[in-house]
């Protein structure tokens, strides 16, 4: 008969073992200013083609290139972010960058994620027009050895670059944040380019009119 010390001890055993269960886990950063059906589309189809276990989509605080601004809260960009993917059980939200604060180093974010949890393997998406930048990351060549590059072709960018990426087929999606804010600003409709969520938020928060 199992005394029931060694049950436990089994039955513990066995859920160590399933709760670290190595994961494959693809991560969408973005500034996400607004997210579009372009990022939904992309997240989902790199899911499906490599087989991921779950997507996470990770608004930046401050983006490493000094070309962008950013007018809106990082709050607003990232309950956006959970409206456009609340109803996808494989698509979750990581504050990491935001909470952290300052330049949001990709290198700095994956030590981060991988001490939460080392087992996983990373895949990091990215649109064909940041392809080109990838050599000039931050900390370049160590972060290759933490993560995988997924690259995605975006409308409007010819991909010449022989860095290491894994390339997935996707439709091309002609659809960017500029884009979006530039149809609020002029008073254009945007309906069916973000979820319904995400167009309700804007309306009601006046983003984005000037
Ligand atoms: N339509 C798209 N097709 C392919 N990749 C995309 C598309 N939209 C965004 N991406 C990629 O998703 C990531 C996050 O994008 P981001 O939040 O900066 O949106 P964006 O539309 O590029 O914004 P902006 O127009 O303000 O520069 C980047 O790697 C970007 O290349
Ligand atoms: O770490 C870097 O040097 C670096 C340089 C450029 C972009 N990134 C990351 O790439 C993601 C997409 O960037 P962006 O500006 O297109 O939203 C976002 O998560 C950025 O933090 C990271």
């Amino acid at each position: 008969m199992v005394n029931v010390f060694e049950r436990t001890k089994t039955q513990t055993v066995k859920l160590l073992a399933t709760s670290i269960k190595k994961k494959r886990v693809g991560i969408l950063g973005g500034t996400f200013n607004p997210p579009h059906l372009g990022h939904l589309i992309i997240a989902d189809q790199v899911a499906d083609q490599l087989d991921l276990d779950e997507v996470l989509f990770m608004p930046d605080a401050t983006p490493p290139h000094v070309d962008k601004k950013l007018a809106i809260d990082a709050k607003d960009r990232a309950k956006m972010v959970a409206a456009s993917i609340h109803n996808n059980p494989r698509f979750h939200l990581e504050l990491s960058e935001i909470m952290r604060g300052g330049v949001s180093y990709t290198y700095d974010t994956m030590l981060e994620l991988r001490r939460r949890h080392p087992e996983n393997d990373y895949f990091f998406i990215i649109g064909g027009d940041m392809v080109a930048y990838l050599p000039k990351w931050h900390r370049i060549a160590e972060l290759q050895k933490i993560v995988k590059f997924v690259g995605v072709r975006r409308e409007g960018y010819e991909i010449k670059s022989d860095f290491p990426v894994i390339w997935v087929d996707v439709p091309l999606i002609d659809v960017s944040s500029t884009l979006i804010r530039k149809k609020i600003r002029n008073h254009h409709s945007i309906h069916y380019l973000v979820t319904p969520g995400v167009e309700q938020y804007i309306k009601e928060h006046q983003l984005y009119l000037d």
